[in-house]
This record gives structure tokens, sequence and C-alpha cells, in this order.
């Protein structure tokens, strides 16, 4: 597969990179030899059916389960943000964020991280006064003030009310842009994955169905990507009415030119 941003410039080696990378849990083949890179400070949405192996790959990422035995590049500075915060409701704010930081400077970084999600005000509170998406800027802070070369996030704000996770797409592009670390977000919202990202990947009973970058701004991305859109819901067999669900993935980038 492709990652060239800028064709005929020698471009750096990626951050991600799985080669024929496949995982079996017993006798079903959840990951089906799939090829992925993800560029440096690359932004990628991870679409797909439920159960067609998106966590998987994610936790593999992490390190949080294994590889069978295939090539594969991950870096070891990352960093995960689930759907539920996962913090620890004994510890306050602040030193959730700070857990495993090593050193006296643990606090000021925490403080720090937490103040660039907007929560300088939460520092001491305890995480079951948190709202839903104080929460979740917390875990963001956590895995920020790693300084995560990969941040892998798994569905972080479909437990959120509509308003706030605009508001979370907004916080997690400033701070893409202010570290630049790359991304990977598992998501089952399409126009969550056309705000976010610089590509976007359907994943289809472990294979890759269908992939597209997407160049437009993301100021202005409500108009152009209307047919990325559709193309999109084309390829996780959501009806359109411009036609199949076949003819529609065929509309789509192609997967061998994805593979060249
Ligand atoms: N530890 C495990 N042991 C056995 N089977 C597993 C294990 N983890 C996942 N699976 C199976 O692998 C398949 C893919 O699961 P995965 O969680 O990766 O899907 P997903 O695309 O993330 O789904 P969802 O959108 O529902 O979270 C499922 O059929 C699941 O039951």
């Amino acid at each position: 597969m492709s990652v060239a941003y800028f064709p005929g410039i020698a471009q750096p080696a990626p951050v991600v990179r799985l080669r024929g990378f496949s995982r079996r849990f017993g006798p079903n083949l959840i990951l089906d030899d799939l090829d992925l890179d993800i560029a440096a400070g690359e932004f990628v949405a991870l679409l797909g059916h439920s159960g067609s192996g998106k966590t998987t790959l994610l936790r593999t990422l992490a390190g949080l389960d294994r590889a069978d035995g295939q090539a594969v590049t991950i870096p070891s500075a990352r960093a995960v943000v689930f759907q539920d915060a996962r913090l620890l409701p004994w510890k306050r704010v602040w030193k959730n964020v700070a857990l495993g930081l090593p050193g006296r400077t643990a606090r000021a970084r925490a403080e720090a991280a937490l103040a660039e999600v907007g929560l300088s005000h939460r520092l001491d509170a305890w995480p079951l006064t948190l709202s839903g998406g104080e929460a979740q800027r917390t875990a963001l802070a956590r895995a920020l003030v790693r300084e995560p070369q990969l941040m892998l996030l798994d569905e972080p704000f479909a437990a959120l009310d509509a308003l706030t996770r605009l508001r979370m797409h907004e916080l997690v592009l400033n701070l893409w842009r202010a570290h630049r670390p790359s991304v990977l977000i598992v998501t089952h919202d399409v126009d969550e994955a056309i705000a976010l990202a610089d590509r976007v990947v359907v994943l289809d009973k472990g294979r890759i169905l269908f992939e597209e970058r997407i160049v437009a701004e993301r100021g202005s991305r409500t108009a152009s990507v209307r047919d990325l859109r559709r193309r999109l819901l084309g390829a996780l067999g959501v009806a359109t009415q411009s036609g199949s669900y076949a003819d529609t993935v065929a509309g789509g980038q192609p997967l061998a030119e994805a593979a060249e």
C-alpha cells in the first residue's frame, strides 16, 4: 500500500508498518494477511462492522495482544484511549494523569497536560465527579503526557452526546496539531472519520475493503466530502440512493491500486 504524500520525494519510514499481518482466535481468522502503514503524524480512521477486527488490530498495535509472527513495526512510545476513560476512582484527576511518570516533574507534567485539555480547574477532583466529557479529557491528558509517537483511540467519543463529541473532535485535532503523533482512531461514525482523518480505512472480515486519503482541508470538508461519505457508507453496506453496495465499493479507490 502506498503512503506517499509527495510522489517522487523520498518518504520517511512509516511509524507503523504491518505486512502480511494475521491473527487467529482458535479456528477463526480475525485479521487476514493485512498490510497497513501509518506515516509519522498521520491521522487514520478505521471503520468496519462489529466483529470486523478493528479492536483486535488496535489492541495488537497497543501491545495488548500479540501478532502471529509477521513483520510488524510498532513504536514503543504509544498510548491508548478507550471508550470508557478507565480512571482509578481512588486517585485524584492529576494523579491519574501522573500515574507511572518518573521523578519530581510528574505533577507539573500532569498539570500541563490537563491544562491542554481544558481541565486546570479539575486537578484535584475525584474521577467519579467528572462528566463523561471531562473523564475522556482526562484520559486524553493521560495519553498525551506520555508524549506518544502513536495514539490509539478506540471509539473514544462513542458514549458522549453529540455536542460534547463535536467539542472533543476540536480538542483532539488541536492536540494532534500541537504534538503531531500518528493517530489511529476506531470509530463507527462515518462523519467522525471524515471530520478527523487524513485517511479512512474500512475493515471487513479482517481485510481492508476500502481506503481513501482525504485531501480536503478539515475546515472545508462538509461540502467536498459528500461523495466520500456516500462511498464509505456503501463500503459499510449501508444502502444509498445512488447505487448498490457492490457498485459503491467499486466506486472507491480500487484495492489493487491501494496495494501498489
Ligand atoms: N480474545 C478473544 N478470543 C476469541 N475471539 C475473540 C477474542 N477477541 C476478539 N475475538 C473475536 O474476534 C472478532 C473480531 O473482534 P473485534 O473486537 O476485533 O471486532 P471489532 O471490529 O472491534 O468489533 P466492535 O465494533 O463490535 O468492537 C470477533 O468475532 C470476536 O468475537
